[in-house]
């Protein structure tokens, strides 16, 4: 197995990178040429993924090092046009790979499908006689999708809720479907619609909406690691991180921050595998929000040698069939480059992104500030805002960076400058 551990993998060529991603990994050449040479998709098949085609946008994709999950270590492909997000995650990950790197679980990958009814006169009977009804409602969602339960997935349950609104009291009856390494949302969605007329007949009621549940809270991830005081800069350093984490636990404001930030990990893996990003941050919200109170997604607590211990749990609703996870050929490289042979598996790499990218950010905060890192990275692209040639960047950023001025205005001026030859 390819160790992730290397260091100064940031300043190896592009190519050199490359080299040895692919070394174990068994990359083709259409592979890579989809990851570096020939980065656009054929416009055929880009016509075919979505709507009114006229072109395409590139993001980046960066490899973060140093993860070792569950025991193995795993390159993490990430699709950002942030800078800082691959270093970061980077950064923290190493903080975690002394002490064994990251460990994840996952409670299952049943998603929820909602079926609305309105128009009935009573609600408790017609509950009752759903369940009555339990097992020729699921037989018939089932016949909808052999595949699915041919894998062991399928409906294996249902919900029925009661939900009084300003002018209805409404009856919402949930479809519990087992989509295995599908994210699912087809598969339950036309369960749902194939079984509305008979959910009709049933309740005497009238369907009107069948659509999947983003609130993901039967497919939920976790992941925890330790993360070494030492590595982050020491003990003080670890206690301000904890109380970095309790301002996000009890104040929405800084909430909102700290899991934008978990979302530059999670976001970042999940569009480079082809999933949905819309999702899963949909997801992760409601979650944050779950007790009526939003909060933080990770926690932090101090361990019993002082170090700093992190976790992380949310819903997780990503596939490796599916949508665009088999059509897009970076999605399906990036697969191959983590190593990934299930849902569950990138769910879980993808929980231990989110939480190395929110401990590399409250670090930051909680000693030196954000700034310094993040904007020396980003000044690379002030320079070439700028109208930096490539070989003069490293030197404008280094000037900026010793000067302890990143704003456009100097790097337009040392730019400037450079290019008048002084
Ligand atoms: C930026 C660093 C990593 C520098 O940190 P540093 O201490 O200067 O880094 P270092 O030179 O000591 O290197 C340590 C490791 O970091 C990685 N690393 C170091 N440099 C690079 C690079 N150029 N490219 C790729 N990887 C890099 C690399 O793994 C390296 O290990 P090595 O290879 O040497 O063994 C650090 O300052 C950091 O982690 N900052 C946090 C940045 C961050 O969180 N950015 C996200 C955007 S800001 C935001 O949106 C979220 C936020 C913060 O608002 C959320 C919130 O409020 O909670
Ligand atoms: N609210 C939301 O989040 C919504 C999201 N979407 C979109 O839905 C798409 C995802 O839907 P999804 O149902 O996953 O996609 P697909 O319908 O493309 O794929 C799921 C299907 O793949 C087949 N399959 C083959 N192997 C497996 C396996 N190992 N595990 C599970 N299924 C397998 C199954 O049956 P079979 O072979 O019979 O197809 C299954 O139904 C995404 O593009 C998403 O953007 C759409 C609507 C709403």
């Amino acid at each position: 197995m390819t160790t992730t551990r290397i260091p100064g993998f940031y300043r190896l060529s592009t190519q050199e990178r490359l080299d040895i991603v692919t070394k174990g990994r068994g990359l083709t050449e259409d592979e890579l040429s989809y990851l570096s040479a020939n980065q656009t998709l054929p416009m055929d098949l880009a016509d075919s993924m979505i709507e009114n085609v006229v072109g395409q946008i590139s993001i980046p994709v960066g490899i973060a090092t140093n993860f070792k999950i569950n025991g193995k270590d795993t390159f993490i492909p990430m699709a950002t046009e942030e800078p800082s997000v691959v270093a970061a995650a980077s950064n923290a990950a190493k903080a975690t790979y002394e002490h064994g790197g990251f460990f994840t679980s996952m409670s299952g990958t049943i998603m929820r499908g909602q079926i609305q009814v309105l128009n009935v006169a009573d609600p408790y009977a017609a509950k009752a006689k759903i369940f009555e009804h339990k097992e020729e409602i699921m037989n018939l969602c089932n016949e909808k999708d052999p595949t699915l339960v041919s894998l062991g997935g399928g409906v294996k349950d249902l919900e029925v809720h009661i939900i009084p609104t300003t002018n209805h009291t409404m009856l919402v009856i949930h479809l519990i479907v087992d989509t295995r390494d599908a994210m699912g949302a087809n598969a339950v969605n036309t369960m749902a619609e194939s079984v509305a007329p008979m959910i009709e007949t049933i309740t005497g009621g009238r369907v009107l909406l069948r659509i999947i549940s983003n609130l993901a809270d039967r497919r939920l991830v976790r992941a925890r690691a330790v993360f070494s005081a030492e590595a982050l800069g020491g003990k003080e350093v670890v206690k301000d991180i904890v109380s970095a984490y309790e301002f996000a636990e009890f104040d929405p404001y800084r909430a909102a921050t700290h899991n934008k930030g978990i979302m530059n990990g999670i976001s970042a893996v999940v569009l480079a595998t082809g999933n949905d990003t819309r999702a899963v941050e949909a997801g992760a919200h409601a979650y944050a929000s779950i007790s009526g109170h939003y909060k933080s997604l990770t926690k932090f607590e101090i361990n019993a040698d002082g170090d700093l211990s992190g976790s992380i749990e949310l819903p997780m609703a990503v596939g490796i069939v599916g949508g665009a996870t088999k059509t897009h050929p970076v999605a399906k490289a990036s697969l191959k480059i983590m190593g990934i042979s299930s849902a569950e598996e990138l769910a879980g790499c993808i929980a231990a992104t989110g939480l190395a990218q929110n401990a590399a950010g409250l670090r930051a905060l909680a000693s030196e500030g954000i700034q310094r890192g993040h904007m020396s990275l980003h000044a690379r692209n002030l320079a070439v805002m700028a109208g930096a040639a490539k070989s003069d960047i490293d030197r404008i950023v280094a000037q900026a960076v010793a000067e302890k001025d990143l704003r456009y205005d100097r790097i337009l001026e040392i730019t400037k400058a450079i290019q008048r030859g002084e």
